[in-house]
Parts: C-alpha cells; structure tokens; sequence
C-alpha cells in the first residue's frame, strides 16, 4: 500500500434496521469506516454482528436505513438502478463463501462473463480471462464446468472472476469458510497478491483471526459499529 492514503470508499454514519412486524432489529448503528485506494483490510467479529449487512450495502447489495456510501465521491445510493448495477460491474468484484459460478459455463466463460458484460471485446475478454487463469494456477482447467473443479479451484476462477474488469475494490465474503486451512492459506495469498498488483483495495469479512492478522488493517464489528484492532497503517477511522 503507498504512503500517500487516498479515500475510496466512504461509509458515513450508516445504519441498518430490519423491520419484521412489531420487531425491529437494529444491525449497524451509525458505522463510519474509510477504505483507502489500494489497502487490504479485514472486518472480524461475533457471528450475526452485522459484518455481511455492512459488505452487502457497501456493495450496493443492500441499502442503508440512512447513512451514505460514497465510492470515489460518487454517492451510491442515489444512483440509479442502472449506474449501480454499473458500478457493481465495473468498479467493484465480489468473493462469496460459496462461489456462486454459473454452473453450465466453462471456468473460462464464467471469469469473462463480467468483461462480456461490460462490452469488452469478445476475444480480447477470453484471452484476459486465459491470463488470469494461468494466474492463479488454473491455466490446465480452462474448460472445465464448476462441477468439474475442486472446492478451492472454484474459489481461484472466482478470484479470477472478481479481478477481470480491474476493479477499485473487492468485497470478499468468508471467501475460504468452506476450504481447509491449507487452501484457505494459498486462496487469501492469491488474492493479495493479485490486489496489490491490479492496485485494487481489498475488503474481507472473516472469522480468521490468523488471517485477518495478515491484513493492512483489522477491524471489529461490536455493538453495531466498527472498532479498531490493529493499526498498522497508522490512519485514524
Ligand atoms: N432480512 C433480515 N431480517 C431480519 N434480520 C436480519 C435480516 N438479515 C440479517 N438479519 C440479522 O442481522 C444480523 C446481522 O447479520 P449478518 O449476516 O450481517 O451478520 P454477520 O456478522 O455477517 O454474521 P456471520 O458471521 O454469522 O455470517 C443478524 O442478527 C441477522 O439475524
């Protein structure tokens, strides 16, 4: 990560509630949290304490009950359905516990997909899908379906997938829950060294502490907010 911090992702003040009849759950309470462009950063904390609702809304994939978003100054939630589905695809990738590959496409097909849909070049997508591939060690596997790959090969041609269209920010979610300790290991190695090299900021939830330890920066959701573990960086939230 360089010296210089600039702000990419700016989460003001947000706050989620559901509403279930009489009952309202309180998730987020007013979470404040800067990404800077290019860090990698890990948010740990108790199970149901609001860490997937917080990478959800940061994603557009779920909406704030007030707060702001702000990704490069560009306020997410008051885009259009369009401009954010936009965004979704060209500015940021997503890394889930469960892959979530399209089953009857080639592992090829599924990492150029969101190159197809952004318009690239058909031929120039595959071979940057081909280049990633290889990247992370699956140049042999090119053709397979997901039904035809390993749990962590899945993980890698979803890595893969999230990168293809450069993002500025990867949102990860339990991306190794469901691997061993030893493919997790070698998964979270690739996808940080593939970040730092595209210069894509990196946000993972997780429940591993090691992991999470290896990071630019750590924090914890507690009570609805984020609270500081390590600093390494030496930012201020
Ligand atoms: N649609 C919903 N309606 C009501 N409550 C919800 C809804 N979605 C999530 N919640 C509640 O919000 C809280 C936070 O959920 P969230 O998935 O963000 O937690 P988490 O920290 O990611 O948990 P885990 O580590 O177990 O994945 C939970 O208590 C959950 O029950």
């Amino acid at each position: 990560m360089s010296q210089i911090q600039t702000a990419l992702l700016q989460v003001n003040h947000v706050s989620k509630q559901y509403h279930d009849g009489e009952v309202t759950t309180h998730v987020l309470s007013g979470v404040d949290l800067t990404v800077y462009k290019g860090e990698q950063l890990a948010i740990v904390g108790s199970s149901g304490s609001g860490k997937s609702t917080l990478l959800h809304i940061m994603g557009t994939l779920d909406s704030p009950t007030s707060g702001t978003v702000l990704l490069d100054g560009e306020d997410l939630y008051k885009l259009s359905a369009a401009r954010q589905a936009q965004v979704r695809n060209n500015d940021l990738g997503f890394i889930y516990q469960f892959h979530h590959l399209l089953p009857e496409f080639t592992a090829i097909e599924n990492v150029a997909m969101p190159a197809f849909i952004q318009g690239r070049d058909k031929k120039q997508a595959l071979v940057d899908a081909k280049n990633l591939l290889d990247r992370v060690g699956l140049g042999h596997r090119l053709q397979h379906i997901p039904a035809q790959l390993s749990g962590g090969e899945r993980q890698r041609v979803a890595i893969a997938r999230a990168l293809i269209n450069k993002p500025k920010l990867v949102l990860a979610d339990e991306p190794t829950g469901n691997l061993d300790a030893s493919s997790a290991d070698n998964v979270y190695a690739m996808i940080r060294e593939l970040a730092q090299q595209f210069d894509t900021a990196f946000v993972v939830v997780t429940h591993d502490h090691k992991l999470a330890a290896k990071m630019d920066r750590q924090l914890t959701m507690k009570d609805g907010v984020l609270q500081v573990v390590v600093h390494h960086a030496g930012q201020a939230e």
